[in-house]
């Protein structure tokens, strides 16, 4: 059978392709099987195995190679490919003639649609991994390869020449192989005497696409064949490009190379880190989330404080109207707000959380009701739901009913958050100013700013109870639960956390404005409300 080695046949590219690696066992981690986990498992594949050999290594060397029966070895692939599409296969160690050739026949039978063989025949300790007959076997496999990826040495043995001294030398041997057995051939220059490490995809034709990266500076390169082979194999499942493929694994292995000093094992060649880029994305530690949720709302945080409403309510000049607008949309948006805090207390994974939330949901309706009680009752004004407070609370539904636990509590903290700093800038600002006033003629009690005093501030008894501790305490647990959520989700989850954040703090900066915009669209009828 004849491969067509320069193109995958096209069967939909599975962004989580399911990769079977064919090789022997490494109990260290660093190389083999287990390295074909992790490789497969960093670029989003799923990783299957069938055991060629057990070896009993370390990172300084190998001790023994054991070798289970053929009749087994065919038994596993057999029960896979019964049962499960195969995208990609790679094929590693392959301890001798008779093992080579089961999996040659369990090729034929199965013709995977990407198939890379790395001939592992040396491991970088020096030691033989493969018995010296098998090398005949190894080059009739190379008819049911798409891509053969040989170090120096092991591609010497292929084409039966010394090995290769210079780089030159190695892309010449590589033309050889690749012309004598129409397979596309990976030469990789980790072996050479330089301070880079090129690779050089060469097809059977003699055309050939060259991938260079500095060399790094490791003792950590236990592993290097076996993990660039496996990430090929997945990427080229989902990227059906050969070079792509290849360009992006040499661009990973490298950065695992230069993160390998981040693991700590063994006093030989040490494993590359093969998930540096997860584990650089990892959970947040404690307030890391929300103090970036913070800051990445810096401009709206910045833009209540420039607000009309709010300068207006402090210097105690804001017109009675805005202020009625804004007390009916604050009681209606508590109302929809009250709802959506329960419906964050149904999804709560936790009992203390569960009950947080409820009570949030009910100190809303109580503030909702004192609203009217107290402020509304003096100053009745009739007001629909405006537009702002609508988009705000069918964001705040949207998040409620079909997002995610983190992200309803995303999306409503930046109430409990923004209000409680708000609060606290105005309150304080309202005392300090309160009390140049009365500095100069004794001693009056703050609270009672506001209650009939001639010229008192006629939004006094509002900005007195803000700066409400048990607020701020709630608005504190509020910003943990986030936390918490963030770290128990995945970096999509966290991202989507942010989205809602973000969202919810635009429509507070809008809330503290709809009064103005309300008063500015419709003149006549604020006038009458
Ligand atoms: N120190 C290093 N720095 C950067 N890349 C390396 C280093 N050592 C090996 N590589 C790369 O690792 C891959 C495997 O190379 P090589 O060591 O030649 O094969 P093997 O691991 O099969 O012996 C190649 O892409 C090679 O360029
Ligand atoms: C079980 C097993 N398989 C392969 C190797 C050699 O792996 P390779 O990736 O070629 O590693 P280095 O030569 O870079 O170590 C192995 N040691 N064990």
């Amino acid at each position: 059978m004849t491969y067509d080695t320069l193109t995958t046949p096209f069967q939909g590219r599975p962004d989580h392709p399911r990769v079977l690696s064919i090789a022997g066992s490494d109990p260290s981690g660093g190389a083999g099987i287990q390295a074909d986990i992790k490789a497969i498992s960093a670029h989003g594949g799923y990783a299957m195995t069938v055991i060629t050999a057990l070896t009993a290594q370390n990172t300084q060397g190998v001790r023994s190679v054991h070798i289970p029966p053929v009749d087994f070895l065919m038994q596993q692939l057999e029960a896979l490919s019964e049962d499960i599409a195969i995208d990609s296969v790679k094929i590693g160690m392959l301890a001798n003639a008779e093992v080579i050739r089961a999996v040659g026949d369990w090729l034929e039978e199965t013709r995977p649609a990407v198939v890379v063989l790395d001939p592992v025949m040396v491991a970088s300790s020096g030691d033989s991994l493969i018995s010296g007959e098998a090398r005949e076997a190894l080059l009739e496999l190379l008819a049911h390869t798409h891509l053969v990826t040989p170090n120096l040495p092991e591609l010497a043995v292929l084409v039966s020449e010394p090995e290769a001294r210079t780089w030159e030398e190695a892309l010449h041997q590589g033309k050889i192989l690749a012309a004598a057995r129409n397979v596309q051939v990976l030469v990789k220059g980790g072996h050479l005497a330089s301070d880079v490490c090129p690779d050089a995809l060469i097809a059977p034709d003699g055309s050939l696409v060259e991938f260079t990266a500095a060399r790094v500076d490791t003792a950590n390169t236990h592993g290097t064949g076996c993990t660039l082979s496996a990430a090929v194999a997945t990427l080229q499942a989902q990227t059906g490009e050969w070079s792509a493929s290849v360009g992006k694994a040499k661009a990973w292995l490298t950065q695992a190379l230069q993160a390998s000093g981040e693991l700590n094992v063994g006093q030989g060649r040490g494993p590359l880190n093969h998930f540096h880029a997860l584990w650089a994305t990892a959970a947040p530690q404690g307030g890391e989330f929300s103090a970036s949720l913070w800051a990445e709302i810096s401009g709206q945080r910045a833009a209540i404080f420039e607000l009309d409403f709010i300068k207006e309510l402090l210097a105690g000049t804001l017109p009675r109207e805005h202020f009625g607008y804004y007390l009916v949309q604050d009681a209606l948006y508590l109302g929809a707000y009250s709802r959506v805090l329960a419906h964050a207390s149904a999804l709560a994974p936790t009992e203390e959380e569960q009950r947080f939330w409820a009570q949030g949901a009910q100190n809303c309706l109580a503030v909702e009701l004192e609203l009217h009680k107290v402020w509304l009752s003096k100053n009745p004004h009739k007001h629909l739901m405006g537009p702002v407070t609508k988009h705000y609370v069918d964001h705040l539904a949207a998040a409620a009913f079909s997002g995610s636990y983190g992200e309803v509590v995303a999306a409503v903290l930046p109430c409990y958050w923004l209000y409680a700093e708000v609060g606290r800038v105005l309150h304080a600002q309202f005392v300090a100013a309160e009390k140049e006033i009365f500095d100069g003629v004794g001693t009056v009690a703050l609270d009672a700013v506001g209650s009939g005093r001639e010229g008192a501030h006629p939004y006094g008894e509002w900005l007195a109870t803000y700066a409400d501790e048990e607020f701020a305490e709630a608005t504190r647990t509020a910003v943990e639960i986030a936390d918490a959520a963030a770290r128990r989700g995945s970096e999509r989850e966290r991202q989507r956390m942010r989205a809602a954040f973000a969202h919810s703090a635009q429509f507070e900066v809008d809330f503290f404005d709809a009064p103005r915009l309300h008063a500015d669209s419709t003149p006549h009828r604020v006038a009458r409300d």
